[in-house]
């Protein structure tokens, strides 16, 4: 079973799969898997040296993602082209990953945890879509203490993603966190006995 885990910059997500982990989910995380494929030497740091040029590399040939960040959450064509170059990789990467876990374990729940789920039209290649839900002030709120960014910086990035509003009606399940971490464990909890219960039964 494939569970895509989604939500908005900073709701949570990765404090839900966290949750899910140990309860004994496999967990292939995009935002990992982006890093991964743009490691010096790769496929995706070439393309991205190609269109964004070698003032977003370190001197060590890392990628500066504060410098890439910058442009890309402020431009919307420099970000689409970014998402062009990249997704491919990211999702080929997130297929391997996850038929590697199903091989060595055909019964296991394997969760995507994946900021960019709707946006990029990913839920088709999962079972269930799990959005992790908090209101947009509480989201500009925590990105601002988790980033040490201000609101304005806080907004573009916002910005750069559908609004969690919008998220919220491709849902299968809800997770709503914007209580304490104790109120969200039981939700995971009720979210974990479901996916149990359904594994290897029919779809949602
Ligand atoms: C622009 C980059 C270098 C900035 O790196 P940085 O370390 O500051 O942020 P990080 O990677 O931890 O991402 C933080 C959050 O930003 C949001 N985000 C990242 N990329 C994008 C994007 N292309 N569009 C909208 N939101 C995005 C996500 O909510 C993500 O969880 C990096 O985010 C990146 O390589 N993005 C492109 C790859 C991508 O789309 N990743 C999202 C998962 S598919
Ligand atoms: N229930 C909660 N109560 C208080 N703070 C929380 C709660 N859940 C998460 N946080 C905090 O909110 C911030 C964002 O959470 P998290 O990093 O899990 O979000 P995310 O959706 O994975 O973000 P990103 O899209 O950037 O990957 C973190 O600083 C986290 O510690």
């Amino acid at each position: 079973m494939k569970v895509g885990l989604t939500g908005g910059i900073a709701t949570g997500k990765s404090t839900v799969s966290r949750m899910l982990s140990e309860r004994g989910a496999a967990i292939v995380d995009a935002d990992v898997v982006a890093r991964e494929v743009v490691e010096p030497g790769t496929e995706g740091a070439s393309l991205i040296r190609e269109r964004f040029g070698e003032g977003v590399f370190l001197p060590d040939g890392s990628l500066d993602r504060q410098s890439l960040g910058r442009i890309i959450f402020a431009d919307k064509q420099a970000r689409e082209d970014l998402n062009r170059l990249l997704h491919p990789l990211i999702i080929r990467r997130m297929e391997e990953e996850t038929a590697r876990r199903q091989a060595a374990d055909p019964h296991c729940i394997v969760v995507w945890d994946t900021p960019l789920l709707i946006e990029e039209s990913l839920t088709d290649r999962v079972d269930w879509v799990v959005v992790v839900y908090i209101p947009i002030a509480l989201q500009q709120k925590r990105l601002m203490e988790r980033d040490g960014i201000r609101a304005e910086e806080a907004r573009s990035r916002m910005k750069a993603q559908m609004s969690i509003e919008e998220k919220k009606s491709f849902a299968d399940i809800l997770i709503d966190n914007s209580g304490t971490l104790a109120e969200t464990e039981r939700q995971v909890d009720a979210l974990w006995q479901t996916l149990v219960s359904k594994n290897g039964s029919a779809q949602p």
